[in-house]
C-alpha cells in the first residue's frame, strides 16, 4: 500500500523545493496569502515551478481571494490544483474548473469534517488544520484530535503543528490519505530546513 502521501507547504525559494523533492515529498504549496511569510508572487511561484521535476503535484493555496487572483495564478503559474483556506464558497471553489482541496477550520468548536464533505462533494480532499473560519494557516499548531470526530469518506489531508516527531501519532488517528506541513520542516518562516523534512518524511514512511 502506498506510504501517507506528504504535502510540504510554504516553499519559497528553488532549493526548499528541490530538497523537498529529494526528501520524498508527494507535492509543495505555493502560499498566494499576502500577509504570510511564506508568500510568493506569480513570478516566483512559476521560477520555481519550472524548476520542478516531473511528478511533483504543485498546489496554489488562497484564503478568500479575488477570483481574479486565482485565475491570474491558474493562468501564469500553471499548477496542479487549487487550495481554498478561508470562506470560499463550493459555487466559487468550482467556478475555476481545476481540481482543489478545501481546507476545514478544525480551530472551530463544531467544526464537523463529515458536514463539509457534504458541502463540498466536488473537491478532490479536505485539509483538516487548526485555524479559525478565515485565519491564516501555517501557525504550527495542532488542533484537538478527539475520538469521537465524524471522518468522511473523502481523502483527508492532515494539517496543522505537525513535525517528524508527532506525525506518526495523526496517521495512526486519523488514517489519512495525505499529511501537510509547514512550520514543523523550517528553520524561519518560509525557510526549509532539509534534514527536517527528510526526518517528517521518514517518519511517515515509517507510520504508514
Ligand atoms: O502557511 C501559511 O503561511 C498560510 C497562510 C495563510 C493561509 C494558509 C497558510 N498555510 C496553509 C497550509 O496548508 C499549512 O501547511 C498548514 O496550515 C499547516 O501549517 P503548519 O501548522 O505550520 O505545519
Amino acid at each position: 500500500m502506498k506510504r501517507v502521501r506528504v504535502k510540504i507547504c510554504g516553499i519559497t525559494r528553488e532549493a526548499d523545493a528541490r530538497a523537498a523533492v529529494t526528501a520524498g515529498a508527494d507535492a509543495i504549496g505555493f502560499v498566494f496569502y499576502a500577509d504570510s511569510p511564506r508568500h510568493v508572487d506569480l513570478d516566483e511561484a512559476l521560477a520555481i515551478s519550472r524548476s520542478m521535476p516531473p511528478f511533483v503535484a504543485r498546489v496554489a493555496l488562497f484564503l478568500d481571494a479575488a477570483a481574479a487572483d486565482v485565475q491570474a495564478v491558474i493562468d501564469r503559474v500553471r499548477p496542479s490544483m487549487l487550495q481554498f483556506h478561508g470562506r470560499e464558497t463550493p459555487e466559487y471553489c468550482r467556478a475555476f474548473d481545476m481540481p482543489y482541496i478545501k481546507t476545514v477550520p478544525m480551530g472551530e468548536a463544531d467544526a464537523d469534517p463529515a458536514a463539509w464533505a457534504g458541502a463540498y462533494p466536488e473537491a478532490h480532499g479536505l485539509l483538516l488544520d487548526a485555524n479559525r473560519a478565515g485565519a491564516a494557516g501555517g501557525q504550527g499548531q495542532r488542533f484537538e484530535w478527539h475520538n469521537d470526530t465524524a471522518l468522511p469518506d473523502m481523502p483527508l489531508v492532515i494539517a496543522g503543528g505537525l513535525d517528524a516527531d508527532n506525525v506518526g501519532a495523526a496517521i495512526r488517528r486519523f488514517a489519512p490519505y495525505a499529511v501537510d506541513v509547514s512550520s514543523g520542516v523550517e528553520s524561519a518562516p518560509g525557510v526549509k530546513d532539509p534534514e527536517r523534512m527528510h526526518a517528517f518524511v521518514d517518519a511517515v514512511t515509517r507510520a504508514g
